[in-house]
């Protein structure tokens, strides 16, 4: 695989930008140059210790202050991507936001012109539509080989017991933003966008979901989505004995959850044929196409393989992955520096308009089946203690994943804000930081760009005011956390 080079910075240390890390060591011309964690100074440097991170600083402002980081990767929990991408956007950062890239179709809107604003690259981490096997099936429905797309049926379920405790880790605390339709939804919605591209969805859809009684997160959920065609036009019918044309319009039935395992597949149905990203769907390395032939239950199969990077010794010795396929993030970070390199400000694989579009849709279902956001009107705090909610004295002692640096605490919002204020004080305070290279203090606008309450009294007027100007100048209420 080969792409132009790219400096990347890290903010968090879990499993994810772990498993993004050992991406990066297969594509020879990407490099970490520093990778941050909010946790603590310490959690950063065994990071860096383990995978030959040249420098590693406690405190994500402190990270995007950095001259040496062309393209921040943000990893931690989703929780805060809005102040997050803030922080790096602000600081003049290209940044790739896991996903989900926010928590609400505004935030990704907020950010998405931030971005704009600034002229840096901003898409969401939605890997899935950069696998070999994902990018052959695109064209495969371009090409109309499967004829016309009418229908998507995709799940992605899988059983958290394999990796997760009950209730501390962050999937089923609620003001950790925890529940299947962040965690799972994204994946088999976009790749329902995917098979539609004249137009997105219409705006009612039918959802169901069952939620957890304790921790108030939902365990699972289904969605089926109707396409409207091109401009909502209407069927463009058949000629007598011929099949109906339904001219763009179609169906999607999409289910997603924590608590079973599905087969977790993609399976896309043309007049023409179907085909099938098989399991793990989400980052698939095959994929089988029926053609058509005439007769019920007759059709020509072709399946094709599309191989993982392969796994270097380098890869191995730093303890591999932890999640499935993820060797597959390589392909993700190629095509971001790719586009970075020729001047793009978003990835033509995913644009931000369908990352909006799916936290519409995640946004519906939630209201829907009576999910609360994580900030309600009413919630003190992101991790203010609520009846129902997990006690850190839920977490049973082992439970926790080896990336998973707060899993044995439990009931993490209160300390998630905490750690995130910790850390973004501590960049404020040290102005550029210690990990910062000699000669490579960053710029007043960028040290600037830690949240006004962080600053001192005229620091935040100024941050507060230059904040009023972008928001009016992005037509943007700038909401404020608790
Ligand atoms: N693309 C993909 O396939 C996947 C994407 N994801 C996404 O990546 C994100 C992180 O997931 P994952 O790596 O599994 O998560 P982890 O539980 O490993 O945590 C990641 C980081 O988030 C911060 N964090 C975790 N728990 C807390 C807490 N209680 N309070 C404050 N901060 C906390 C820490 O940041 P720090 O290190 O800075 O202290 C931690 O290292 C999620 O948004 C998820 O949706 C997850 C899995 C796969
Ligand atoms: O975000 C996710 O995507 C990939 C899954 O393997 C992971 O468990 C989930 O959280």
């Amino acid at each position: 695989m080969t792409a132009p080079p790219l400096r990347w910075g890290l903010l968090g240390t879990g499993r994810i930008c772990n498993d993004f890390c050992q991406a990066l060591k297969l594509l020879p011309s990407a490099s970490v140059t520093c990778v941050a964690a909010a946790s603590s100074p310490a959690a950063a440097a065994a990071f860096a210790r383990k995978h030959g991170v040249p420098a590693s600083c406690g405190g994500y402002a402190e990270l995007v202050g950095r001259a040496d980081v062309d393209c921040v990767y943000v990893g931690n929990v989703h929780v805060f991507r809005r102040e997050v991408g803030e922080l790096a956007i602000r600081a003049g950062k290209h940044v790739l936001l896991e996903k989900p890239a926010a928590c609400s179709a505004e935030d990704a809107r907020y950010l998405q012109r931030l971005a704009g604003e600034r002229g840096v690259f901003l898409a969401e981490g939605m890997w899935t539509r950069y696998f070999p096997a994902v990018e052959h099936a695109r064209r495969l429905i371009a090409d109309e080989e499967i004829g016309e797309v009418v229908a998507v049926n995709s799940d992605f379920h899988f059983n958290t017991a394999d990796s997760e405790a009950y209730p501390a880790s962050p999937l089923f605390d609620r003001k950790l933003a925890g529940g299947a339709s962040f965690y799972c939804a994204p994946y088999p919605i976009a790749a329902a966008l995917m098979c539609f591209p004249q137009a997105f969805p219409e705006e009612e859809f039918g959802a169901a979901g069952t939620r957890d009684d304790r921790t108030g997160v939902d365990l699972q959920g289904s969605v089926s989505l109707t396409f409207p065609g091109p401009g909502g036009a209407a069927p463009a019918g058949g000629g007598a004995g011929a099949a109906p044309a339904l001219g763009g319009r179609g169906v999607a039935a999409l289910s997603f959850g924590f608590v079973a395992e599905s087969a977790e597949e993609t399976v896309i149905l043309g007049t023409g044929g179907r085909i099938t990203l098989h399991s793990p769907a989400h980052c698939p390395t095959r994929l089988t196409v029926v053609r058509k032939r005439e007769g019920r239950g007759r059709g020509e199969e072709e399946v094709l393989e599309f191989p993982l990077p392969e796994i270097t010794a380098e890869v191995k010795a730093a303890g591999g992955f932890y999640y499935p396929n993820s060797a597959g993030l390589a392909y993700e970070a190629a095509a971001v520096a790719r586009v970075i390199a020729a001047g793009g400000l978003s990835s033509p694989q995913y644009t931000f308009e369908e990352t909006v579009e799916v936290l519409r849709i995640v946004e519906g279902f939630r209201e829907r089946v009576g999910v609360k956001t994580p900030f309600e009107p009413g919630d003190a705090e992101p991790g203010g203690a609520e009846p129902g909610d997990a006690e850190p004295g839920d977490a049973e002692p082992g439970d926790a994943e080896p990336g998973d640096a707060q899993g044995e605490e439990g009931g993490g919002g209160s300390k998630a804000k905490e750690q995130l204020e910790t850390a973004l004080e501590f960049a404020k305070k040290e102005g550029g930081g210690e990990g910062a290279a000699a000669g490579e203090a960053p710029p007043a606008e960028e040290v600037a760009a830690a949240p006004a309450e962080e600053a001192a009294p005229a620091e935040a007027a100024a941050e507060a005011a230059a904040n009023a100007e972008t928001d009016q100048a992005l037509g943007a209420e700038h909401v404020e956390k608790p």
